[in-house]
């Protein structure tokens, strides 16, 4: 049997990464690569290897390799251990190797670490040989570990260091940015509704995203007399029937067909265009404004596919959207508005009453006035940049402001540039001025609607009234701000309407961040999740495989260790060889396989004949070449997975 200088056996010398040998082993060990597994299972004698600068290294141990900073191998002989640094290093006794892939930690020794683990010196170390596998502890313990029964099951990971600044920095469990692994530390204690948090995404935002999506995928039967196709489109799925103002249209959902997108389609029936190249250049002014708080236009073209000559204007899809008449001013069956999706599309508005002490419209009680300043902070917003844009909404009403959960948008923007285009006229936006006087007039038209939660109440004959119930029920600042847009023979600018918002921005702007700090929460543990699943999906293209009529490609080389890893990510039992289940070792393994880290793991066959220690880091490597050589014959495989 041949030595190296540091003690490992050349049969234990399986990797093909000179570097990563190197890192782990010491430069003699690059010459080295079994092919077989079968050499695993020759009994080399051997002595421990302690790289010398990771003996008083504190990273955590894990399930398996609870010795962090010793090589365990398949001998019956082991020699006493000579690389001994007189540095101290941490060191947690295993007991009762007997059964494959058990637990031999107890939940003291492995949880979260909130004090430095307990420090020996070399001198008070323990070596002891079970089962052809050398272990270490302390004298002290020594004694006591003899006598003890098996250990009760650990509970937790513990947290994790993890190399060269890696991505996964440790954060406070208090954080609500935690990641799997730190959440994970939590001890079982603290109950399962505290973990939930690191794991799920918060309740509210995954119900907003499936209602979207089921509404996004929902099927509409009204549809199937609707062409198949529409130029690049497919799968229309009508939004709304036909309406004839300012010209006879409808609205749909539709597929584009090259990119698999959802798009809102507004068709123009029967619409003749009366020169397209004019026409086309007040389109790509629309095409290129974009705003949060607009929809966007993303192209304009003509199709026969209705059987007439139809124009169609393609919008972003926004999924559940509803416009404000319908969340605002449509009673449902009880009498008042609704905001769900769906069910506020019945019924007209009805006047609204004063009579009634409740300060009630027939369209549901009035609005707080928080939240009508959100909505004109949002409406102005999208219409400053498009005033500044040099540009006029023209269509700003009810209908045709779209809003979710959270959002309002301008929808159909351009459509009455559009329909009311004349060719003949030298500049198309030479009224903009006008029509931007209109749109603030508007505005404050919609702002009084909803205040009283009634679109009567705008009529001149009611506007008085309207005021006065304003007056009576909001802050003179909204009222100010409604007689500013409504006042006559006076040039208003949105600019102006800025400071009457005033501090309210701010209230604004906090609750948005708060947003998007939830928001990028959950993107961060959906990026866990899927580079996660990337890796699995390599681990099972792997596992298991015969490539070529090879039946042992996935025994042999490297892919052994692979398979062995499998086995210690997913067929872990307890000493009494009951299946052990605990999600954050699975994730903790995976998460420091995909980091490569220096920690090392033990890994044994099923017939506890072979035991390797090796690091993630070589494990990773490992999977890396295995996944190549597949990807090799399937290009198509190698770039998503690959990619993080
Ligand atoms: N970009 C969009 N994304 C998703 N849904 C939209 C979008 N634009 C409009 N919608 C929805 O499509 C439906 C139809 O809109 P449309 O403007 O045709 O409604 P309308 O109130 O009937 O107006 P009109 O009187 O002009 O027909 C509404 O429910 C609206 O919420």
């Amino acid at each position: 049997m041949e030595f190296y200088a540091n003690g490992i056996s050349n049969d234990i010398g399986y990797m093909g990464n000179p570097n990563l040998a190197a890192n782990t082993y010491g430069s003699s060990l690059q010459q080295n690569s079994i092919e077989s597994p079968i050499s695993f299972n020759k009994k080399p004698q051997v002595s421990e290897f302690i790289p010398p600068s990771r003996l008083n290294s504190t990273s955590s141990p894990s399930f398996y390799n609870t010795y962090n900073n010793t090589s365990i191998v398949n001998g019956q002989n082991a020699t006493p251990t000579k690389n001994y640094a007189s540095t101290s290093y941490s060191i947690t006794p295993i007991k009762n190797s007997n059964h494959r892939n058990y637990l031999r930690d107890s939940p003291q020794k492995i949880a979260p670490q909130e004090s430095p683990p307990t420090i020996f010196s070399a001198a008070t170390i323990h070596q002891e040989n079970v089962g052809g596998t050398t272990y270490f502890y302390p004298q002290e313990q020594a004694a006591s570990y003899q006598n003890e029964d098996p250990m009760p099951l650990p509970y937790s990971m513990t947290s994790m260091t993890m190399t060269d600044g890696y991505m996964y920095t440790p954060a406070p469990i208090s954080s609500t940015t935690n990641s799997h692994v730190q959440q994970a530390s939590i001890p079982q204690q603290q109950g399962k509704t505290l973990l939930s948090p690191a794991f799920f995404m918060a309740e509210d935002l995954r119900n907003s995203l499936l209602l979207k999506n089921e509404i996004s995928n929902s099927i509409d039967h009204d549809s199937s007399n609707l062409p198949l196709e529409v130029d690049n489109y497919h799968s229309l799925s009508l939004l709304e029937a036909s309406s004839n103002l300012p010209v006879p249209s409808s609205t749909y959902r539709a597929i584009q067909s090259s990119t698999g997108i959802k798009y809102c389609l507004r068709r123009l029936h029967g619409f003749r265009i009366q020169s397209v190249k004019l026409m086309m250049q007040v389109v790509d002014i629309w095409k290129k404004f974009s705003h949060p708080n607009c929809v966007t236009l993303r192209e304009v073209f003509t199709t026969k596919a209705f059987g007439d000559n139809s124009l169609i204007l393609v919008y972003d899809y926004h999924a559940g959207s509803q416009t404000l008449l319908a969340k605002y001013f449509t009673p449902s069956s009880n009498g008042y508005s609704s905001s769900s999706v769906g069910s506020a599309f019945s019924g007209d508005a009805r006047p609204f009453s004063h009579k009634t002490t409740l300060q009630r419209t027939a369209n549901g009680p009035i609005l707080q006035e928080s939240e009508i300043w959100n909505i004109i902070i949002q409406l102005t917003c999208g219409l400053r940049a498009i005033h500044q844009a040099n540009l006029a909404c023209r269509t700003l009403d009810p209908t045709k402001i779209i809003t979710d959960d959270k959002r309002l948008r301008f929808s159909f923007l351009g459509i009455t540039d559009i329909v009311t285009f004349d060719p003949n006229q030298q500049n198309p936006f030479q009224l903009i001025n006008h029509y931007q006087q209109d749109d603030l007039t508007a505005l404050g038209k919609l702002i009084v609607a909803l205040c009283c939660r009634c679109l009567q109440s705008v009529h001149s004959n009611q506007i008085q009234h309207s005021i006065d119930l304003i007056s009576r029920h909001y802050s003179s600042d909204l009222k100010n701000l409604i007689t500013y847009l409504l006042s006559p023979n006076k040039m208003k600018s949105i600019v102006e309407v800025m400071p009457k918002i005033g501090a309210r921005f701010y209230t604004h702007l906090e609750l948005l961040e708060s947003h998007c700090d939830m928001q990028e929460n959950e993107l961060l543990k959906e990026m866990e999740n899927g580079r996660l699943n990337r890796l699995l999906v390599k681990l099972g293209t792997i596992n298991e495989r015969d490539l070529h009529m090879d039946v042992t490609w996935s025994e042999t080389g490297n892919r052994y260790m692979l398979k062995l890893f499998r086995d210690y990510l997913f067929h872990t039992i307890t000493p009494e060889g009951n299946p052990w289940l605990d999600m954050s070792h699975i994730v903790s393994s995976l998460n420091k396989l995909d980091a490569g880290t220096m920690e090392k793991v033990q890994l044994m066959s099923r017939d506890e004949q072979s035991v390797l220690v090796v690091t993630y880091a070589e494990l990773k490597h490992c999977l890396d070449q295995a996944f190549n050589e597949l990807t090799s014959f399937n290009v198509s495989l190698s770039h998503p997975l690959n990619s993080r």
